[in-house]
């Protein structure tokens, strides 16, 4: 599913308005009879039970109506309808008429004086005075929020500056504690629509029915956590219209994995396979103190499918390694005798490397004296996809590595926002500021596939792809989660697949287990990165 910009929704509604020639007022009139379908569909399940309506029928004679705008227990209902000024508030207004024809009781709130409206907007209005709906002014009229069972938001869309301002914001705020169920068209207003940043104040809704394509800013926190469940609804506009437009910034789905990344979601294997066929991961990483997350990444890669595993490690940390898992195999590659890396060992890595189909370093390789020359010399001689983590990214970042030789496999980078910051040279809180921008702006200037890891990962890839998934548990923040990540990324890769490929469908794998993990620990506290290996 696509994922746009404010502005290249606009450019969207510009060339389907005036490039097919489809009235605007026809896409607000969608807009609106959408969200409309989506508040009775939320008062249907808040009312559990919907009574059996009496439709007409008799035997061989059979008329059915619409379903999606009627409402057994409409009479129960009040909705206020808060109203901006712009197409937002035109969407709320068609999505009041329809409320309205459906039998629930609606009263229009304006923010700003009703004749203040212009273009299609202001028809709506019309057309909703016409109809007698019920209108106030808001700071003119009186108005008693707790005698509505829900409101909609239609304040502000993807036209809003900045934070809400004067009479906007005193209605957020009210909408907010009033307790009640709130809708929001397109966006929470008070959101970003492209970063995700939640202004002061900001909606929080129970639903949003977004229009026509999602937005970035409601996959991004905090707007993700701001905009409840999330539907989108088509208004007309083609998405033929967006691959033209040259947009690939994708909700990350079975569907995209398979139809956009062609990945084979099934994992089937051949009848004729057998453990060469399915490749080799190499990985460098553990210290004596940070073992783990070596044996994690292995463990992790194997699971995710590969072959064989060769897990190159510090002489002095073989011993306390053999037997842990037996189908790995180890490589003892020199280093300290203190169980640390040392820069020789880059020799013994690239020859080990020569016979693999994939080199993954980093987790656990802790920091050593001349790390940059060493990590340079895996950059510059490995012939294969590379993926690097943890402290292979802390190298990376006090190095300008666009200077390296460029290789002729992709590489991976599996960034936390802090290592991120790192690599970006900008605090964690402007990564987090805008994190589907940052990965691709990132992914293109060094040429790398990015995995910008944290709740809603984004994969971006070199050619100016974003994918954004959405698996995952909270439970999953858990020291060695990444180092599993990283494992199955490059056990992915090993089986052929292709950089963006592995990076995406291991992401999504990866939340899915974890997700998999936490429901089989009950307390999702409890979850350790080893069980997201046993949950795949
Ligand atoms: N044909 C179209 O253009 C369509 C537009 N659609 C709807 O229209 C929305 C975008 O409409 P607009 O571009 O008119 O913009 P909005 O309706 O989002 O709001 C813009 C208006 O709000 C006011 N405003 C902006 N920032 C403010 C702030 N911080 N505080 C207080 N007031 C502020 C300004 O008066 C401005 O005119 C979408 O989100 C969607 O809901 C949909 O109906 C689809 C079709
Ligand atoms: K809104």
């Amino acid at each position: 599913m696509y994922v746009v910009t404010a502005e290249q929704m606009r450019q969207l509604d510009r060339e389907t308005i005036e490039g097919l020639g489809i009235p605007a007022i026809a896409l607000m009139e969608n807009a609106g009879r959408a969200i409309a379908e989506e508040i009775i569909a939320l008062c249907k399940r808040q009312e559990k039970v919907e009574p059996a309506a009496w439709n007409g029928s008799r035997e061989g004679f059979h008329v059915s109506g619409d379903a999606a705008l009627t409402l057994g227990t409409a009479a129960a209902e009040r909705w206020l309808v808060l109203v901006g000024k712009g197409n937002n508030g035109g969407d709320g207004l068609v999505a009041a008429r329809h409320l309205s024809e459906a039998g629930i009781a609606v009263t229009l709130v304006y923010a700003v004086p009703p004749e203040s409206l212009t273009g299609e907007a202001a028809l709506q209005r019309d057309a909703a005075a016409a109809m007698g709906l019920s209108a106030v002014v808001y700071g003119r009229d009186r108005l008693d929020i707790a005698a509505y069972s829900g409101i909609l938001d239609a304040l502000l869309g993807t036209g809003a500056a900045g934070a809400p301002r004067g009479t906007y914001a005193e209605l957020i705020a009210a909408a907010n504690s009033s307790g009640k169920p709130i809708v929001s068209a397109d966006i929470p207003s008070g959101l970003d629509a492209d970063t995700g940043q939640t202004h002061e104040p900001c909606i929080h809704a129970s639903v949003t029915v977004c229009l026509a394509f999602l937005k970035r800013g409601l996959l991004q926190y905090p707007g993700a956590g701001a905009a409840g469940h999330i539907v989108v609804r088509s208004i007309g506009i083609p998405s033929a219209l967006v691959r033209k437009q040259g947009s690939a910034v994708y909700w990350l789905t079975p569907a995209v994995l398979r139809d956009v990344l062609n990945v084979d979601t099934s994992r089937q294997r051949s009848p004729e396979g057998h453990k060469g066929t399915y490749g080799h991961v190499l990985l460098a990483g553990g210290t004596l103190r940070m073992s783990g997350a070596g044996l994690l990444a292995s463990r992790a890669a194997l699971r995710a499918g590969c072959g064989l595993v060769t897990w190159a490690l510090p002489r002095r940390l073989l011993p306390y390694a053999i037997g842990s898992v037996p189908e790995l195999m180890l490589a003892e590659v020199g280093g300290e005798e203190d169980g640390s890396w040392n820069k020789d060992t880059a020799v013994e890595v690239l020859k080990l490397s020569a016979e693999r189909d994939v080199t993954a370093a980093g987790p656990g390789l802790g920091r050593f004296a001349g790390d940059t020359e060493w990590l340079r010399s895996i950059w510059e001689g490995t012939d294969c996809p590379l993926v690097l983590d943890a402290d292979a990214l802390n190298i990376l970042a006090e190095t300008d590595y666009r200077i390296w030789t460029s290789r002729r496999h992709p590489v991976i980078l599996t960034p936390h926002p802090g290592e991120m910051a790192r690599l970006a040279g900008i605090s964690t809180v402007e990564v987090q500021r805008n994190r589907i921008q940052l990965a691709l702006d990132y992914a293109r200037e060094y040429s790398v596939t990015l995995v910008l890891k944290g709740a809603h990962t984004v994969i971006a890839t070199p050619e100016g792809q974003a994918f954004i998934n959405t698996t995952g548990s909270p439970a999953m923040g858990t020291g060695g989660a990444g180092d599993v990540l990283t494992g199955m990324i490059s056990g992915l890769l090993a089986q052929g697949l292709n950089a963006t490929q592995a990076a995406a469908f291991g992401v999504y794998l990866h939340g899915l287990a974890g997700e998999r993990a936490s429901h089989q620990r009950q307390d999702p506290s409890a979850l350790m990165a080893g069980d997201i290996i046993e949950a795949l």
